[in-house]
């Protein structure tokens, strides 16, 4: 019996740690959002009928996020500066679910001018009659070097991305407090866990989005159905890089690069959505190498340093030589 216990196990568990492996290997998300995308709720059972409001909702992340709740029957709040790109969005959505015209509401919101958030929330209540999902996904990126950079692109990116973020949730959270549900979304980044080159002062908001998250959660615990949730992706295809910070305020990017590289928009979003329906606290979304950096950052940080001082080195190089920056990390840099 014995023996055959043991034979059985020495067949066992290398099978069992190869299945991880090639599972680890050609992941894009960490296991508990994988295993919830083929166990867990579906997304269009668990967020139909629900009040969605979207941040950012006029590209990238942010629209993809619109059409797919759209199929998936949510109501939606769109929202960001462009009035008229959100009634692109709006339509969109319409053309291609069973939504009608009043389950979206155009609303257009600038995060920095927080003393106009108090009465967008109210207009939402007003209008939907409550807020099930509050998804903080509007924000901006930066390329550029520290040393070259004026601190007022780090104050820019913070009131954006953290105060703006911040100050929207201030106003939504006592409303589900009061209905006792409800779940606050926030876009944060691989950098909101590691660091990356080029991007110290967007590094520093998303770190400071994950640390006050991490931090109000634990105060909700009196309300076990408000999910406080965190997504970090790693490199995904959107407007980001045209619309990022460089070195001084207002001054554009010079080039924009390729995003083949990168995650689709639909494949991020739909493990979003797996997440959001199964309540998932952290997700970790990032197709390989990048997801690999998430673990060795989270397990071995010696290692995770060596590999960052490597192709942070390439990527500031490239950078210099006016490589884009993000597609370069393995190319040869150019010299002239
Ligand atoms: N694309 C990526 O590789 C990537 C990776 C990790 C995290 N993110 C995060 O995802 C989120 C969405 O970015 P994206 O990649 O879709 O980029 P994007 O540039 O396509 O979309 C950003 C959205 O934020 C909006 N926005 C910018 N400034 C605003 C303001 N002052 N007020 C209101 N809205 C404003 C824009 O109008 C746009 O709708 C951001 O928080 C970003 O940091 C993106």
């Amino acid at each position: 019996m014995d023996c055959w216990i043991v034979s059985a196990l020495s067949w066992f568990i290398p099978v069992y740690l190869l299945i991880h492996l090639l599972c680890f290997l050609f992941a894009d998300a960490d296991f508990t959002l994988l295993w919830a995308s083929l166990a867990g709720h579906k997304p269009e059972r668990k967020l139909k009928g629900l009040v969605v409001w979207i941040t950012g909702a006029s590209s990238g992340i942010g629209e993809e996020l619109a059409y797919q709740l759209a199929k998936c029957g949510s109501r939606l709040i769109l929202s960001a500066r462009r009035e008229d790109e959100l009634h692109r969005v709006k339509r969109h959505c319409l053309e291609t679910s069973d939504l009608k015209d009043d389950d979206v509401l155009v609303l257009p919101l600038d995060l920095l001018e927080r003393t106009s958030h108090e009465e967008r929330t109210k207009t939402v209540i007003r209008y939907f009659g409550h807020i099930d999902i509050l998804i903080n996904n509007g924000g901006r990126s930066q390329r550029s070097l520290f040393l070259e950079t004026s601190v007022d692109v780090c104050q820019g990116l913070m009131e954006l991305n953290f105060l703006g973020t911040v100050s929207l949730t201030k106003q939504v959270l006592p409303h589900m407090t009061q209905r006792g549900r409800g779940s606050i979304v926030t876009v944060s980044s691989l950098v909101g866990l590691a660091g990356a080159p080029l991007a110290t002062g967007y590094c520093a908001t998303k770190h400071a989005l994950q640390g006050f998250f991490n931090a109000l959660r634990p105060e909700l615990t009196d309300y076990p159905k408000i999910l406080i949730s965190m997504v970090c992706p790693g490199p995904v295809q959107s407007q980001i890089i045209s619309n990022v910070f460089t070195e001084e305020l207002n001054k554009p990017v010079a080039s924009v690069g390729s995003q083949e590289h990168k995650m689709p928009t639909s494949r991020c979003v739909h493990l979003m959505l797996v997440g959001i329906a199964n309540g998932v606290k952290e997700m970790w979304i990032a197709q390989q190498p990048f997801l690999l950096f998430y673990y060795a950052w989270q397990y071995a940080p010696t290692f995770a340093w060596f590999i960052t001082d490597l192709l942070g080195r390439k990527r500031v190089q490239n950078f210099k030589a006016g490589v884009d920056a993000d597609s370069a990390y393995f190319t040869k840099p150019k010299t002239s």
